[in-house]
């Protein structure tokens, strides 16, 4: 099927630097995607977007540059709760991919299996209201019932204005619950502040939430932009990642979101992009944690101690 991209659809960065900043040997890049290719995998026909294509092969060929040795792919919007182009990336990665799959509650305990043995470990759950409709809740906690047998998580992804009423439902999951992009703060208002406050709050009296500190160059207001060897970028977003892994350091996970779906002000270098995370975690014993001993714990626990 040939698809037509959304208006203004910025594609991914094309030939992106090798970062500066050496990743530790067995780093995961924990928060990726895959596009189609429209054309083998079509897109979902309830979807917000219709995004450029991006394949494994290319997702695998940028895991390689960076210098990440796996990745965790999490189910784009765009494909809904089809997971076939996610399942085909995971099953051709030579063991160095684990999934986040988006199911229906029609999904039947054979196709979960399925699912578990192509490498699929956790659920999202998306309430960002501009990417999909709206679940019931009643069907999202009778499948969080249903993955959590399997030893799977739930990942979650809303804006910071959302939490006060969604802090009932997340805090009534019965699985460890990731939460995508430290919940979207926006971090033109104080790191102290009441919003981030809250965020902080929930993670503090639940210990089984635990949070990408990824996506600054979504949720940045001032940059400067990860492009041109900036090596000072979103430095805006940099005191707010760096609270949330300085107080949770064994909770929390980085990804480089590629290819970066939505952005609408520029594409950043995915390179340069490696280069901030020393900037939210200064030490190499903090980058160890949330490159490497934190995803092995959540997605491939059969190595971790
Ligand atoms: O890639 C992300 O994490 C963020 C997205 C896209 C998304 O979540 C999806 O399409 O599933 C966004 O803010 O538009």
């Amino acid at each position: 099927m040939e698809f037509t991209k959304t208006p203004g659809w910025l594609d991914w960065y094309a030939g992106p630097s090798k970062p500066r900043f050496q990743l530790p040997a067995g780093a995961v890049d924990a928060h990726c995607h895959v596009f189609g290719p429209g054309a083998e995998f079509p897109f979902a026909p309830e979807r917000k977007y219709t995004p450029c294509d991006a394949s494994k092969a290319q997702l695998f060929a940028l895991r390689d540059h960076l210098g990440f040795e796996r990745n965790v792919i999490v189910q784009a919007t765009c494909h809904g709760s089809d997971n076939r182009a996610l399942v085909d990336a995971l099953v051709h990665s030579d063991g160095k991919a684990r999934g986040v799959a988006t199911v229906k509650r029609s999904i039947s305990d054979q196709e979960l299996n399925d699912l578990h043995a192509a490498g699929v470990r956790g659920v999202r759950f998306n309430f960002v209201k501009r990417l999909v409709d709206f679940t019931p809740k009643d069907e999202l906690l009778e499948i969080a019932s249903r993955i959590a047998p399997l030893g799977w998580h739930v990942v979650i992804y809303f804006e910071a204005v959302d939490l006060p009423e969604l802090w009932d439902f997340f805090t009534a999951l019965p699985t460890t619950v990731v939460v995508d992009h430290m919940g979207r703060p926006d971090v033109s208002k104080p790191v102290d502040g009441p919003e981030f406050e809250l965020f902080l709050k929930f993670m503090r009296e639940h210990k089984n939430v635990w949070s990408k500190v990824s996506c600054p160059e979504r949720l940045s207001v001032t940059g400067p932009k990860a492009l041109n060897g900036e090596q000072n970028a979103y430095q805006d977003v940099v005191p707010f990642a760096r609270r949330v892994v300085e107080e949770f350091p064994d909770r929390v996970l980085w990804g480089t979101d590629w290819p970066h779906p939505n952005l609408k002000d520029h594409m950043p270098d995915d390179g340069l992009l490696v280069d901030f995370i020393p900037h939210v975690a200064p030490t190499a014993e903090l980058q160890q944690k949330l490159l490497v001993d934190n995803p092995k714990r959540l997605y491939w626990p059969e190595e971790a101690q």
